[in-house]
């Protein structure tokens, strides 16, 4: 493990005994990029993104948390992505590398936290493997009643080309061809198979119970500050969500995983 920057944030690097790595931002445990051990980059992030920590980084792997996109009347995508996290474990063996970091109420802006006032504990675990990054979010209700909350794990997918990336496996829309602006909610199977640009991932989560599946098309890019006007070809978002809000009893954790594999 190394501690790096992205941007003017503190960030931290694991590498995996194969040479794949990952680089997440203090700032919203924000996965910033994934590097398999071909040296190839696998998470889009904006060119004009921020990165220090005045606004959500716009890429990679923004932790939604307690509220999806505007589903209530609490912080767009809730607060998990605005907050500085700690970094609580990390370590390597034989084939593996890993971080977990973690966040309660006490580490929200005060601002942000008046709009949600639970105590909770989260935390997130990134595992490099060979040909493979695992994600697991925790959600703990540390106070004395229950809460409800949405959670969702929102990656963005870099592609040379969106038009020329299939998507197998949604119940609804099989095989999915990414064309002009996409907002979709799934149902979700636990599996998905992403084509692309000759590389072929498996999509792979447990205990959410949604995909989102979104790219914002031309004219949503373009109303995006974060967001050059091109890019919007170069990624697609594929996300395990628990989209509407759940309640949490107290003292119970909820544990959401996604995997991602690279598959020959
Ligand atoms: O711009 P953001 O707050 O990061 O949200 C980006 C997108 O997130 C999700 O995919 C939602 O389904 C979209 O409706 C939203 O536009």
């Amino acid at each position: 493990m190394k501690m790096v920057t992205f941007g003017d944030l503190p960030a931290v690097c694991i590498t995996a005994p194969d040479g794949a790595e990952a680089t997440i931002a203090l700032y919203g445990a924000h996965l910033a990029s994934w590097k398999t051990s071909d040296g190839r980059e696998r998470l889009f992030m904006s060119e004009r993104s921020p990165r220090d920590g005045s606004a959500a980084i716009r890429g990679g792997v923004p932790v939604i948390f307690p509220q999806f996109s505007t589903r209530g009347t609490g912080q767009r995508h809730g607060v998990a992505r605005l907050s500085h996290w700690r970094l609580v474990d990390h370590g390597s063996d034989a084939t593996t590398a890993w971080a977990e970091f973690a966040l309660t109420q006490h580490d929200v802006p005060p601002a942000l936290a008046a709009g949600w006032p639970h105590a909770f504990a989260l935390t997130l675990r990134f595992t490099l493997r060979p040909g493979a990054i695992d994600m697991r979010f925790t959600v703990t209700n540390t106070g004395d009643a229950s809460f409800d909350f949405a959670a969702a794990l929102h990656t963005y997918y870099a592609v040379d080309d969106f038009t020329r990336t299939v998507l197998e496996g949604l119940p609804e829309a099989t095989p999915l061809h990414f064309g002009p602006k996409l907002d979709n909610i799934y149902a979700a199977p636990p599996e998905l198979a992403l084509t692309h640009d000759g590389a072929k991932l498996r999509l792979q989560q447990q205990g959410f119970t949604e995909w989102v599946v979104w790219n914002p098309g031309a004219e949503g890019a373009a109303a995006l500050n974060d967001m050059a006007d091109d890019e919007w070809q170069r990624f697609v978002c594929i996300e395990p969500a628990r989209v509407d809000k759940g309640a949490l009893a107290a003292g119970a954790t909820w544990t959401g995983d996604h995997s991602i594999t690279v598959t020959p």
